[in-house]
């Protein structure tokens, strides 16, 4: 998963709550096509393996083909042997040591820290390649337990050289705060899916809305 060499923020996307695989493959390409997606990490909560396997066979190659980096969300345990670039943990799905030790050490595990500065700096000593903190505003995605204000952000890109990426309810509106306090990565659900002129239109707002907060 690259990071940002050019110090520029990037839009790191996750997948909506439910779809079908196969026709979503579809759009999905659309909307990687329509501007520049860092990651792609697939979330499905409450299906068996074979739903899982069912999606990465359907999803994987097409960001991968797109050298967007594809990731598996709490499944650390799968995503070498499937192919993946990587793995998403949050601090109840199992410890960043473990997620480390299954994805070997060149494969990327993000790691939820919600706002705490202690769970970051402890990811990072634990394996992390990046720490995610949120959520930033209100969010209808996710019943996130933690608030999160852009000043962790700061504090974080100032003091350590490990990436770091903002998540929950973030928009291209709201995003610039984010983008200025030094975020490495926007994760983002709903502000491409739901965009009421579809995803590719939703990742075309969000790549503008980071390039003029660089900018302004
Ligand atoms: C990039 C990114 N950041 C945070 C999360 C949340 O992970 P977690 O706290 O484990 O919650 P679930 O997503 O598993 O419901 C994430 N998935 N991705
Ligand atoms: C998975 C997750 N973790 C914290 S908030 C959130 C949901 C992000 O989705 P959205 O971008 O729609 O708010
Ligand atoms: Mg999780």
């Amino acid at each position: 998963m690259d990071t940002p060499a050019t110090g520029r923020c990037r839009l790191y996307l996750i997948t909506p709550p439910a779809f079908d695989p196969q026709p979503f493959a579809d759009l999905l390409a659309a909307a990687l096509d329509a501007g520049d997606v860092a990651a792609l990490q697939l979330r499905l909560k409450g299906v068996d393996d074979d739903a899982w396997r069912r999606a990465i066979d359907a999803l994987r190659p097409v960001a991968q083909s797109r050298a967007v980096a594809f990731l598996l969300n709490d499944r650390a345990d799968m995503a070498r042997a499937a192919g993946c670039d990587g793995a998403h943990v949050g601090q109840d799905d199992m410890p960043a040591k473990q997620a480390r030790k299954l994805l070997g050490p060149d494969l990327t595990l993000g790691v939820t820290c919600h706002d705490s500065r202690d769970l970051a700096m402890q990811a990072g000593e634990d394996g992390a390649d990046y720490v995610a903190f949120g959520a930033f505003f209100p969010t209808g995605t996710k019943d996130a337990k933690a608030r999160a204000t852009p000043d962790i952000l700061s504090w974080w890109s100032e003091m350590m050289e490990l990436p770091c990426c903002a998540i929950g309810g973030i928009t291209a509106d709201n995003c610039a705060p984010l983008v200025r306090a030094g975020t490495d990565f926007l994760a983002v659900v709903g502000s491409v899916w739901n965009h009421p002129d579809g995803p590719a239109a939703g990742v075309k707002a969000m790549n503008a809305a980071i390039a003029a907060a660089v900018a302004g």
